[in-house]
């Protein structure tokens, strides 16, 4: 497993021209396990989306990071409605391998049932993925990570509202995608894990305030800017590049 340095460089990413993301630059080693922190509405799902190529940059740009990695969204994001069976869920993390149309061989539906099983959810093969609980679809989205094989994973808050059980063990999972050489990018809330588990942090305040090692970064005093910052945030802030336009 050897994934390439991202670096990002300048990088501005915008909704509806109002920046979400400003001017930040810095690098993801190969192999790094690093927490994005910062207050709500910091621009930190903005980034996750733009590195899985999901959101262009507005100004800068982004190297290494194409078709190597794979994304958990924000469970509040997505349609848990929609009729389709756990191990469909999971066969998607096979779409880079198969494209749209071949079908699914044996040992891809054997890989399927063994992520199941690693994130203890045996038997659920064919329960409606509208039936499950929260921790369970969570269970089922690293399911399909394990499938997807990426050399890069980003996890957006992935142990929100989990039960201590469900979050240990894949935290568990976190640990071994790192040790395995992969990177992994996590957007996380709960600054006690990070200093935990999390050796490096970006602070992101839609600028950034601080990217290295996690006790240099998550200082009383970075941490107050950012709080600082996002108090000062107007809706009526700036839109980029509205300066050159005018
Ligand atoms: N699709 C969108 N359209 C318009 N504005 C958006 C969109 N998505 C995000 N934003 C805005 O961009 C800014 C950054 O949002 P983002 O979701 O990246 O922040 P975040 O740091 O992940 O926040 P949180 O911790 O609350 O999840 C916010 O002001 C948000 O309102």
């Amino acid at each position: 497993m050897t994934p390439a340095e991202i670096r990002v460089t300048g990088l501005t990413l915008a909704h509806a021209r109002r920046p979400a993301v400003h001017h930040v630059s810095g690098r993801f080693a190969p192999g790094s396990l690093t927490a994005v922190v910062g207050p709500n509405g910091a621009g930190k799902s903005t980034l996750l989306r733009a590195l899985a190529g999901l959101h262009r940059p507005d100004g800068g740009r982004i190297e290494g990071a194409a078709g190597q990695v794979a994304l958990l969204p924000q469970a509040a994001a997505l349609d848990r409605a929609f009729p389709i069976a756990c191990l469909d869920v999971v066969l998607f993390g096979l779409w880079a391998e198969t494209g749209p149309f071949r079908a699914i061989s044996r040992a891809g539906r054997e890989r399927a049932r063994a992520a199941l099983a690693a994130v203890g959810l045996s038997g659920f093969e064919s329960r409606p993925v509208g039936s499950l609980s929260a921790g369970q679809f969570q269970r089922l989205l690293f399911a399909r990570l394990l499938l997807q094989d990426a050399p890069v994973i980003l996890l957006d808050e992935p142990f929100n509202a989990l039960d201590a059980k469900t979050a240990a063990e894949l935290l568990a999972l976190v640990h071994r995608w790192h040790g395995e050489g992969r990177t992994v990018i996590a957007v996380l809330h709960d600054l006690e894990l990070v200093r935990r588990e999390f050796p490096e942090t970006l602070l992101l305040a839609r600028d950034c305030l601080g990217w290295g090692p996690t006790a240099e970064v998550l200082t009383a005093a970075n941490r107050l800017r950012a709080r600082m910052m996002a108090e000062a945030w107007a809706e009526e802030a700036e839109a980029c590049g509205r300066r050159d336009a005018a």
